[in-house]
């Protein structure tokens, strides 16, 4: 047995070998057949086989990436086994490819991944630039995600904030700590979940919701494991760690489980049945559509269910991951978390909890997101493919060519913003001295090139503005409501964690202890109850001094 395993793993390393070797030759041969001498982007030294893995392995992904960015420069040309990319670290080169050459780089790479979807071809993020990802796009930006269907789901968006401040104030009035990333994740996948297709956590007759996310959070870590195998090249197709089984399996069980709330959806719509919520959701405009004889695509049922994957991967953990990372650094900045408490009072008063409708007239709130997000981007870098032969400031790109845009750095380079590795929001004020004062709305959306947390041109984040209206809304009642203190008196642990995903998480959970300062629910008399009458000693014991002062 032993003997059959060795000649099976000596197999996979000789085909490993050969498909490296047959890449390096085809690179210099094509060269040598355009006779021109091409200037490729530089590389700094790779190892024979693994070419620049060994300087990928590190503390963060993020981390890395900017460290390679800054010893060598602004574009990189990485190998990494089987699989080469392009790193691409500044402001120039980004716009580049996201505005001047957008045409050529309007696409993503298709990865081992797919090869185990059911969705392949179906679906949104990774689908080619084409007629099924415009008619997509187009259906987003005009009903989908569109403003006047965001607002339709404002009261969605107020109860769901809602749930999490009862759930915090009660574990203020048990003078308990929580992870607050658990409760943010669910407020993000709940509002998702409802406005998609009206199921929520909390909805005490199915747990759909439950089971979607938990679905969700095993494809993302399958996903992003057959990511990292794409280094193997075509031995990835051997799926030797079963993450391809895995993804495949949890793939099914969602299929079923969109399928079955889809018939509900579409039996409701037959009997006249009104669901209990607010008008249309995202399932009944995208049956609406896919029964609609005059549309320029007819979307299938199998088009429809991959879609709300895409929503789910993309919608839930970036907006929750970008709240915590807000509320971590206001823990850790307590001038800027006493400025905002005071600016959100003046607006709102002491008597309502703040609405969307104010954040309009809170400046400095719009300042802290902004600010968090450049510090702490969601989404650390984003991917496009060339489709043809180009030069991208005079470096040469060959068709197909993997390009990783690394936002992380772009938003952290020294020429444009002044002590980039620091928290300071008040760079984002109108007046201030800072390079990058006064980004309005639509340069968050990418017409900026030094600050792109939503990335840029038509494949920029669709779900921007749902993003910004939930971190707003949330941060601002959790700042309201709540002073924050961390165990130990201890800052906040602002490490990132290692791996490849999706969000750039923290490393450590967040675990702090929410002290009531609004009240909510209470009337209006009694609503500031600071932590009035909640006996101190157990607090204080456990957080000494880290309390963020209010007036
Ligand atoms: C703070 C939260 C979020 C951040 C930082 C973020 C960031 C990004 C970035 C950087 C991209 C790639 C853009 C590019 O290539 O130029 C992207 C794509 C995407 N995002 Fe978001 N996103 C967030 C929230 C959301 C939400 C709430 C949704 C949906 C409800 C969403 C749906 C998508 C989709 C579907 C794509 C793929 C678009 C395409 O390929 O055409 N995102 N996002």
């Amino acid at each position: 047995m032993d003997g059959v395993l060795y000649n099976y793993v000596s197999l996979l390393f000789v085909l490993f070998i050969c498909s490296y070797i047959v890449k390096t030759i085809t690179k210099k041969l094509f060269s040598y057949r355009t006779g021109v001498r091409v200037q490729h982007p530089p590389s700094p030294p790779a190892l024979p086989i693994i070419g620049h893995l060994h300087l990928l392995v590190g503390s963060s992904f993020s981390k890395t990436i900017h460290s390679l960015a800054t010893r060598h420069g602004p574009v990189l040309q990485l190998y990494m086994g089987a699989s080469t990319c392009i790193l691409v670290s500044s402001a120039d080169f980004a716009k580049e490819i996201l505005k001047t050459q957008e045409l050529n780089f309007v696409s993503r790479p298709e990865f081992a991944y797919s090869n185990y979807s059911i969705y392949f071809g179906s679906d949104f993020t990774f689908a080619p630039y084409g007629t099924h990802w415009r008619f997509l796009k187009k259906l987003c930006m005009t009903r989908l995600l569109s403003t006047s269907q965001l607002n339709q789901f404002i009261p969605i968006r107020e109860q769901e904030i809602m749930k999490l401040l009862e759930y915090l104030i009660s574990v203020s009035r048990e003078e308990e700590s929580c992870d607050l990333g658990t409760p943010l994740t669910t407020l993000m996948n709940n509002v998702i979940c409802r406005t998609a297709m009206s199921t929520s956590l909390s909805d005490n007759n199915t747990d759909e919701a439950k089971k979607i996310k938990e679905l969700v959070e095993e494809m993302q870590v399958a996903g992003e494991m057959l990511c990292v195998g794409d280094i193997l090249g075509p031995l990835g197709k051997f799926d030797l760690l079963g993450y391809g089984r895995k993804l495949k399996k949890a793939i099914g069980k969602f299929d079923q489980l969109v399928e079955n709330i889809m018939k509900k959806h579409e039996d409701q719509n037959e009997t006249g049945e009104i669901r209990s919520g607010q008008g249309k959701d995202l399932m009944d405009v995208l049956l609406e559509t896919s029964n609609d004889p005059s549309a320029e695509v007819k979307l299938t049922r199998k088009d429809v269910k991959a879609f709300f994957l895409d929503l789910f991967f993309a919608g839930t953990n970036t907006s929750s991951v970008a709240m915590k990372w807000a509320i971590a650094e206001l823990i850790n900045h307590p001038q800027v978390y006493k400025k905002l408490r005071q600016e959100i009072q003046s607006v709102v008063g002491h008597s309502r909890l703040i609405k969307e409708s104010d954040v309009q007239n809170l400046p400095y709130l719009q300042a802290v997101v902004k600010e968090t997000l450049r510090l702490h981007p969601p989404t650390i870098t984003t991917i496009r493919q060339s489709s043809e032969d180009c030069k991208i400031n005079g470096f040469y790109l060959m068709a197909k060519s993997r390009v990783i845009i690394n936002l992380y750095s772009i938003m952290r380079d020294p020429s444009n913003w002044n002590n980039p590795d620091e928290f300071i929001p008040e760079r984002f004020m109108a007046n201030s001295d800072d390079l990058n004062s006064n980004l309005d709305f639509m340069e968050m959306k990418g017409q900026n090139f030094d600050y792109l947390p939503f990335g840029s041109g038509r494949r920029a984040c669709p779900g921007a503005s749902l993003a910004l209206t939930m971190i707003h809304a949330t941060v601002g009642a959790l700042v309201q409501c709540f002073d924050w203190k961390v165990k130990d008196g201890e800052l906040v642990d602002m490490r990132e964690a290692s791996g490849f995903g999706i969000s750039m998480e923290m490393a450590n959970p967040l675990v702090c202890y929410p002290v009531t300062k609004f009240n909510p629910f209470k009337k209006v008399t009694d609503a500031v109850d600071g932590a009035a009458g909640m006996s101190t000693t157990k607090q204080n014991h456990d957080c000494k001094n880290q309390e963020i002062k209010s007036n």
